[in-house]
């Protein structure tokens, strides 16, 4: 029996994580699950799972969960430094479902676990990208990628670069894929979080919208698959279900194709190196008739443009990119700016803000905390 913790387990790719995890009791025990603020959710998945710890983020909240798991076995605490302590317990498996650069902390204290860590948390590994490889290593941890496209290329590729041509993430093009930049300056948050394909936080659905989830791919994926920026791309591809290729230098393209649902590659990681039953319906390729590919149009969409050169000048670029758009996607979604002042406001805060490249954990975050006061700077003058 292995046992799992969840980081971030009230999310999107949290409960399915609990729905696979709940389907196979005799295979996994749940030690750690946390949340940041829904209590509701937490104790309710402790109770169904016989969690030993569940951890809420907001202290405030820890006398509500210790209600909610009153008469119960899992034992509840409550803060930031809590998640950090649940993910340290060394649990066999992983999954760090936190959003955004809460999630580092958490990730970095469960490597130097030891653990196999399922990382969907994109932004942590983006702003740390170099320290966190280097602390897997170091732990003799292992990080199965969790994201669909890095799964995909996870299940496709030869980990040797001299055979490697090209790595192309896909990218669905999100719900303004059509619209010109005109009709992009009005879009409200409810249209911004509407996927066409996937049902996902809020977060990274504004991400999509805006293609910085792209962008942030690529730098995610120049830290897990070592083949250089240049052997990068990105191919639009409407309907989702060819989640990434690798070409090799033989002309062979693999690809790993499905359906547009997270429960597949959360189950490719949980079952890893073998495979495991999931209720993801299958593909019917006959019924869907044909498949789309486009080209990314870097100039409607700047936040590629903006990612793919804090990819290519490296050092605190990355953290500094996915701070300012941290605070900005929160500041669209609390109705304070508009959408295309999200792009707007990452690039003046790059152009402003140029730190030393992060050498340590603290420095990711002095930085990134640094980056967040340049955004919401900026966003007052937007918003004034
Ligand atoms: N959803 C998807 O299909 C995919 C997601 N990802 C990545 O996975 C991560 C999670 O995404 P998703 O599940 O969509 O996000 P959600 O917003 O649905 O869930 C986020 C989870 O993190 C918790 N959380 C939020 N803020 C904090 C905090 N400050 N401290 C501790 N916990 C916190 C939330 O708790 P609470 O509910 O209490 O607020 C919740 O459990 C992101 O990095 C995203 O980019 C990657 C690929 C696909
Ligand atoms: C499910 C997943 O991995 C998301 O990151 C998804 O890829 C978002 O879709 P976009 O291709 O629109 O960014
Ligand atoms: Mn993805």
């Amino acid at each position: 029996m292995r046992s799992v913790t969840i980081l971030g387990a009230t999310g999107s790719i949290g409960t399915s994580t609990l729905d696979l995890i709940e389907r196979a009791p005799d295979r996994f025990r749940v030690e750690a699950l946390t949340a940041h603020s829904d209590v509701a959710g937490l104790a309710a998945a402790a109770r169904r799972t016989g969690a030993r710890i569940a951890v809420i983020g907001d202290a405030a909240r820890l006398p509500a969960l210790r209600e909610a798991l009153a008469g119960s076995d899992t034992e509840a605490a409550g803060g930031a430094e809590a998640i950090v302590e649940a993910a340290a317990r060394g649990a066999d498996w992983t999954m760090a479902a936190i959003v955004g650069l809460a999630g580092l902390r958490p990730v970095m204290a469960a490597l130097a676990a030891g653990a196999t860590v399922a990382l969907a948390n994109k932004e942590a590994l983006v702003s740390a990208g170099e320290i966190m490889i280097a602390a897997a290593r170091d732990a003799g941890a292992r990080l199965l990628p969790v994201d669909s496209e890095h799964n995909a290329v996870f299940q496709c590729y030869e980990p040797d670069p001299a055979r490697i041509a090209r790595i192309i993430l896909t990218a669905s093009g999100g719900p303004f894929r059509r619209a010109s930049l005109e009709e992009m300056r009005g879009v409200t948050p409810a249209q911004a979080v509407k996927h066409p394909n996937w049902s996902m936080g809020a977060k990274i659905s504004v991400d999509s919208a805006t293609m910085m989830n792209k962008g942030l791919e690529l730098i995610e994926a120049f830290h897990l698959f070592p083949v250089g920026a240049d052997r990068l791309d990105v191919l639009v591809h409407p309907q989702s279900v060819v989640h990434s290729m690798v070409e090799y230098v033989d002309g062979s393209t693999l690809a790993q194709l499905g359906t547009p649902d997270m429960r597949t590659p959360i189950a490719h990681t949980l079952a890893w190196p073998q495979r495991m039953e999931t209720p993801s319906a299958r593909l019917d390729l006959a019924a869907i008739g044909r498949l789309e590919f486009e080209a990314a149009d870097e100039v409607r969409f700047p936040a590629l443009r903006l990612a793919r050169a804090a990819l290519r000048a490296g050092g605190a670029r990355p953290a500094v990119l996915n701070a300012a758009n941290e605070s900005a996607v929160a500041a669209f979604l609390a109705g304070r700016i508009g959408f295309l002042d999200i792009a707007a406001i990452v690039e003046e805060v790059l152009a402003h803000y140029e730190p030393d490249a992060p050498t340590c954990l603290a420095d990711v975050l002095a930085i990134d905390a640094e980056a967040r006061l340049h955004a919401e700077r900026r966003m007052e003058r937007v918003t004034a």
